[in-house]
C-alpha cells in the first residue's frame, strides 16, 4: 500500500463548518509550511486565501488540489490570537475560516502582501545644526527647528500639515536625514505632552488596583459621567508602557474622534495607532501588522480592533463597555467586549471595562465576584452632577415637540452664555406622513410589523420618504394616493423638524444638527463641535450626541420624545433607554458651570423615569436585574437566536422546525419558531427560534448537535439563516 499523501488542512472564508485539504504549492513540502500561514488556493472556479490550521494525510478517494502560493514567510496568525479565534469559532458555532477572515484586515484577508511597517523619522544632520541659526524664518526653518531632535513621520503627519513640502528643501541641501526606528524603541513624541492631572482619591484607588494586577484580572470601572475614567485608563496605559508592554484600547464607533485621539497622543508621549472604519484598507492592514510586529505599542480602535495581535500584551481597555457598537450585527456575530475578556485571560493581562452605565451582564459579573468592581461616585475636578427634572407636557402646547417650559429654559441657558443639547432619537423631519382627510399614511412596501404596516419617515422638509428599516426611498406624493386630497401632513417630530423650529425661534444663535443624516463620518462630528467652539448655541441630535463627548460649556440638556421607548417589547429595551438617558444627561455640566437636564414626557409617573431620576442608574439596574432573573432572561439565562428568511413564509418556518426537533432532547428551552417581531423586511419573510438555557454549557452542548443538523437540512439552501449566540436584540 502506498504511503498516504501529506496534506495541509486549511480554513477558508466560506460558510461551511469544515477545513479543506490541499497539497503544498509546487516546490514546497508540507512540513516547510507552518500553522497560521496564509495560503493562496484554488476553490471551485476561483481563488481563495486561507489559513493553514494543521497537517494531515489525504483521505483515500478524495481528489486533491495543489495550493497556488504562500504569501508570507512567517505565520500571520499565531499563538494566543490563533487559539482565541479557534475558541471563538467554537463558541459562536461559526465556520473557523469565516472567523479568521473576520479577524484579518481586508487587505490581508484578500491575500495581498504584508506591507513593510518600519517607522521612520527625520532629524537634522551636522550641517543642519550648523545652518539652523542663520536660516530665514519660514516653514522650512520651523520644521528644521522641530527636527533638532528626531521626529517620527507619523507624528509629523499628525502635527505639521504640509511638512513633506518643507522637508524637500531641507533635504536637497543635505540638512536632514531619515532614520529608522527600532521596534523596541519607537520615537518618543516629546515636546507635545500634556501634564497628567493629579488623580483624585477615587481615581487613585482604581488606578492602583489596576496597577497591582498580576496577570489576568477583569475590572469593571463603574464611574459616573464626567468622573474621569479616561484618566484612570491613561494611568494604566502609562504603567503598561513603562513595563515595556503593548496596550489595546477599544472605544465605541462614534467615540474615536480626532479630539479623543489627540488626548491620548498628547498624554502618552508615544505613537498611538488608531484603527477605525475611517481608514482605508491599506492603512488598517499597516496598523494591524505594526501591532503584530510589536512596533505599535498603543492601539486605539473600534470593534474589530479587538483582533489585533499583541505579542507583548500588557493591558486591554474597553471604554463605554455597554455600547451597542461592540456587537457585530451580521456575518460573524461576535461581541468585542466579551472577546476582549477572553483574550485578556489567554494573554494573562488585566482588562478594564469602563462605563457610567455598565451593561447588566457586567454588573452581574461584578456582583458575582468575577470582575473587580471599581467605583467612581463623583465627578472629577469642580464639576457637580447635573440637576435632572421631569417635565410633564400633558395638555401643554408643543412646538415641534418642544414644550414652553423647555423653550424658556433654552432661552435662559443661551442668555447665560451656555450651550444647549436637544436630544431626540429620531432622524428625519417627521416619523409619519398622514392624509388629514382620509387617514391614509405612507408605509414601506417592503416591510411590515404584525399589527401594522411600517410607516416611512418624512425627510428633506417633506419632500422625500425613507424607510429606516430597509433604506427604501421615494419622493413624497403631492396628493393622497387614496383620496387625492392635498391635505398630507407630516406627523410628529424628527431632528430635522426640531432643528427648523429652533432656527426660527433662536434666529440669532447657531443651531447645529448632528445625526446620521447630517454627519456621515467622525471628522464631520468634530467639525461641528469646532464650528460651535465655546460660544452659546444649540446642538440638536440623536444618540450620536449622547456619549463620550466632553463639551465644557454645555449647561442644558433637553430630552424630547422618549415616550415610545418606554413601551418597547424587547427584553433589553429598558436597559438601553436607561443607558441612553443617563449618558445624554451626563453631557450637561461637565466643567465648572452646573448642568440641568429636562426630560419631557407624557408619562411623568413611568417607573423607569421615576427610578432613574430618584435613584439613578444603579437603582434602576438592581430592579431590572431582579426582573430579568424572575423572567429567566440574560444574564440569568443564556440565549441563542436562530434567524431564517426567504421570499416566502414557509421555508423559514420549516427550517427552524428542523432546529427545534434537533434540540428537543437537551436541557434547553426552544421558543418558536415564530414570525420575527418585524416579520417582513426588505421583501423577505422572517422567522426566528430562541434557544435558552440556564447554564451556558447546556446551550453549547445542544448547539453542537443542532448546527450539523441545520447544515444538513434539506431546506438550508432555500433560506438565508444565521445563528446569533448571546443576541443583543431578539429581532
Ligand atoms: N483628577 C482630575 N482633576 C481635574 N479634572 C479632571 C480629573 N480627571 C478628569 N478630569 C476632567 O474631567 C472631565 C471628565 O473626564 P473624562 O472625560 O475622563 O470622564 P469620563 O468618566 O470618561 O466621562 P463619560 O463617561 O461621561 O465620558 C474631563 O474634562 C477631564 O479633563
Ligand atoms: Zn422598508
Amino acid at each position: 500500500m502506498p504511503a498516504p499523501t501529506p496534506v495541509l488542512r486549511v480554513a477558508l472564508p466560506v460558510p461551511l463548518p469544515r477545513l479543506f485539504d490541499y497539497l503544498p504549492p509546487i516546490g514546497l513540502a508540507t512540513d516547510a509550511i507552518a500553522v497560521g500561514q496564509r495560503l493562496q488556493v484554488p476553490f471551485g472556479s476561483r481563488e481563495a486565501c486561507g489559513i493553514v490550521i494543521g497537517h494531515g494525510h489525504a483521505e483515500p478517494g478524495v481528489e486533491l488540489r495543489q495550493a497556488l502560493a504562500l504569501p508570507d514567510p512567517q505565520p500571520l496568525l499565531r499563538g494566543e490570537l490563533l487559539a482565541s479565534l479557534q475558541w471563538l469559532a467554537g463558541y459562536l458555532h461559526a465556520p473557523l475560516g469565516e472567523v479568521l477572515a473576520t479577524a484579518l484586515p481586508a487587505a490581508l484577508r484578500r491575500g495581498e502582501p504584508a506591507a513593510d511597517t518600519t517607522a521612520y523619522g527625520w532629524v537634522l544632520t551636522e550641517a543642519g545644526h550648523t545652518a539652523l541659526p542663520a536660516m530665514r524664518n519660514g516653514k522650512p526653518k520651523a520644521l528644521a527647528t522641530l527636527l533638532a531632535s528626531v521626529r517620527a513621520e507619523d507624528w509629523l503627519d499628525d502635527e505639521v500639515p504640509g511638512w513633506r513640502a518643507s522637508l524637500r528643501s531641507l533635504r536637497e541641501r543635505g540638512l536632514v536625514e531619515r532614520e529608522k526606528a527600532g521596534s523596541e524603541s519607537p520615537f518618543p513624541r516629546k515636546g507635545d505632552s500634556d501634564p497628567a492631572f493629579s488623580l483624585n482619591d477615587e481615581q487613585r484607588v482604581a488606578a492602583d488596583a489596576v496597577r497591582a494586577a498580576d496577570g489576568f484580572a477583569a475590572f469593571l470601572l463603574d464611574g459616573v459621567t464626567g468622573s474621569g475614567k479616561t484618566e484612570v485608563y491613561l494611568d494604566a496605559i502609562t504603567d503598561c508602557l513603562a513595563r515595556g508592554k503593548q496596550a489595546l484600547v477599544l472605544v465605541p464607533e462614534i467615540g474615536l474622534t480626532p479630539q479623543a485621539l489627540a488626548r491620548f497622543r498628547k498624554r502618552l508621549g508615544v505613537p498611538v495607532h488608531a484603527l477605525h472604519s475611517g481608514l482605508n484598507d491599506n492603512q488598517r492592514a499597516r496598523v494591524w501588522l505594526a501591532a503584530a510586529r510589536g512596533q505599535a505599542r498603543v492601539i486605539v480602535g473600534t470593534r474589530s480592533a479587538v483582533f489585533v495581535p499583541l505579542p507583548d500584551a500588557g493591558l486591554i481597555v474597553v471604554d463605554e463597555e455597554h455600547d451597542g457598537s461592540y456587537k457585530q450585527f451580521d456575518g460573524i456575530r461576535y461581541h468585542a467586549r466579551d472577546v476582549a475578556i477572553v483574550r485578556a485571560r489567554a494573554l494573562g493581562v488585566p482588562a478594564v471595562l469602563g462605563s457610567a452605565t455598565p451593561s447588566l451582564e457586567s454588573l452581574h459579573n461584578a456582583q458575582a465576584g468575577r470582575y473587580v468592581h471599581l467605583r467612581l461616585r463623583h465627578r472629577a475636578g469642580n464639576a457637580r452632577p447635573p440637576h435632572v427634572r421631569v417635565l410633564d407636557v400633558r395638555k401643554r402646547p408643543l412646538h415641534a415637540g418642544l414644550g414652553e417650559d423647555a423653550l424658556l429654559a433654552i432661552r435662559g441657558a443661551l442668555d447665560a452664555g451656555g450651550q444647549v443639547l436637544v436630544f431626540r432619537n429620531r432622524r428625519g423631519y417627521a416619523p409619519v406622513l398622514l392624509c388629514h382627510d382620509c387617514g391614509w399614511s405612507a408605509h414601506c412596501p417592503r416591510c411590515s410589523t404584525p399589527d401594522k404596516p411600517t410607516p416611512m419617515t418624512v425627510h428633506a422638509h417633506g419632500r422625500r420618504l425613507q424607510c429606516h428599516h430597509c433604506g427604501h426611498r421615494r419622493p413624497s406624493p403631492l396628493a393622497c394616493p387614496d383620496c387625492a386630497s392635498l391635505g398630507l401632513q407630516p406627523q410628529g417630530n424628527g431632528t430635522e423638524r426640531i432643528e427648523a423650529e429652533l432656527q426660527a425661534r433662536f434666529a440669532d444663535m447657531p443651531v447645529l444638527r448632528i445625526d446620521r443624516g447630517s454627519t456621515g463620518h467622525r471628522d464631520a462630528l468634530q467639525q461641528h463641535f469646532d464650528e460651535l467652539g465655546a460660544q452659546p448655541g444649540i446642538l440638536v441630535g440623536t444618540q450620536m450626541l449622547a456619549k463620550g463627548h466632553d463639551l465644557p460649556n454645555l449647561t442644558l440638556v433637553v430630552v424630547v420624545g422618549i415616550d415610545e421607548g418606554l413601551f418597547s417589547a424587547d427584553f433589553r429595551s429598558s436597559e438601553k433607554l436607561a443607558q441612553l438617558l443617563v449618558q445624554v444627561a451626563g453631557r450637561a455640566g461637565r466643567a465648572d458651570k452646573p448642568g440641568t437636564v429636562l426630560l419631557q414626557t407624557h408619562h411623568p409617573d413611568h417607573p423607569l423615569l421615576q427610578i432613574l431620576v430618584n435613584g439613578g442608574y444603579h437603582a434602576f439596574a438592581e430592579g431590572e436585574l431582579e426582573l430579568r432573573q424572575a423572567a429567566g432572561f440574560p444574564p440569568f439565562a443564556h440565549l441563542a437566536l436562530l434567524r431564517a428568511e426567504a421570499r416566502h413564509a414557509d421555508p423559514p418556518m420549516q427550517f427552524l422546525h428542523v432546529a427545534k426537533a434537533a434540540a428537543k432532547d437537551f436541557a434547553i428551552e426552544a421558543s418558536g419558531p415564530l414570525p420575527a417581531p418585524m416579520p417582513r423586511r426588505a421583501g423577505y419573510q422572517r422567522a426566528q427560534l430562541v434557544l435558552s438555557a440556564a447554564q451556558r454549557r447546556d446551550l453549547h452542548v445542544a448547539l453542537e448537535v443542532v448546527m450539523p443538523a441545520l447544515y444538513a437540512a434539506p431546506d438550508a439552501r432555500k433560506v438565508r439563516w444565521s445563528l446569533d449566540v448571546d443576541p443583543v436584540e431578539l429581532y
